[in-house]
């Protein structure tokens, strides 16, 4: 077909969705994946807790790992505050072009920025180049086997604050078991496990994982 799954969600989204409406571009997208092709967004359930998360922790600065095609970040965006803003790291530059397009789909440019780059270069710039005193929500959904590398990259730069959220995708489904242990095992972190369904797929059990900071930052 000469274009890429991204590619031919983004065209969806283009045609179906309303411009400058956030909420019309996620149920666009949720229905282009239960229609037309899966994508591996954080959809409905995981969305629902994500969206509570959002509403109760009222955050100022986020940051995604992982922005994929922007869903989630878009998910995010669309209840934070005016002043609020997420800074969302995506390496591959195919899936960030096309996060660019969405997010600019749902109006959020003001409130969303895509980084083409490696997290981890990225997390040891936060404070000296992206102007981020504190993280006051984390969302981790790149690959899984970097979200224990991150983590510590993150505690390490002192990015948290207590009541800082970090809340993890795909604890089951890919998982991310040195993830767990070791935010569980951590005595700075108070975590919350839920069961959810893997992402448009009924009859498949993923689950996420949220941790508050109560550490001494
Ligand atoms: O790793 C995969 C994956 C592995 C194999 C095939 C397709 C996707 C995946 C699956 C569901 C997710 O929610 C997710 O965030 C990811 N991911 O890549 O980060
Ligand atoms: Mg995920």
């Amino acid at each position: 077909k000469g274009t890429t799954r991204e590619q031919r969600a983004l065209k969806y989204l283009k045609e179906h969705a309303r411009q400058g409406d956030p909420d019309s571009v996620l149920e666009t997208f949720d229905e282009f994946c239960r229609t037309q092709e899966w994508a591996m967004n954080a959809a409905e359930e995981k969305g629902d807790i994500l969206d509570e998360i959002v509403r109760e922790l009222q955050p100022t600065t986020c940051l995604e790992l992982g922005t994929y095609c922007g869903y989630s970040a878009v998910r995010i965006a669309r209840n934070l505050s005016p002043s609020a803003r997420l800074i969302t790291i995506e390496v591959n530059p195919d899936y960030a072009a096309v996060a660019r397009e969405v997010v600019k789909l749902a109006g959020l440019q003001d409130k969303i920025e895509v980084i083409n780059l490696d997290s981890a270069d990225v997390i040891r710039e936060l404070k000296n180049t992206y102007d981020v005193t504190k993280l006051d929500l984390v969302f981790l959904d790149h690959w899984k086997y970097l979200y224990i590398r991150d983590i510590k990259l993150i505690e390490e730069e002192k990015l948290l604050k207590k009541g800082s959220v970090v809340f993890a995708d795909n604890v089951i489904i890919p998982g991310a078991p040195g993830y767990l242990e070791y935010i569980r095992g951590s005595k700075n972190y108070k975590s919350t496990f839920y069961s959810v369904h893997f992402e448009y797929m009924d009859d498949m059990k993923d689950g996420v994982e949220k941790s508050v900071y109560i550490g001494d930052e």
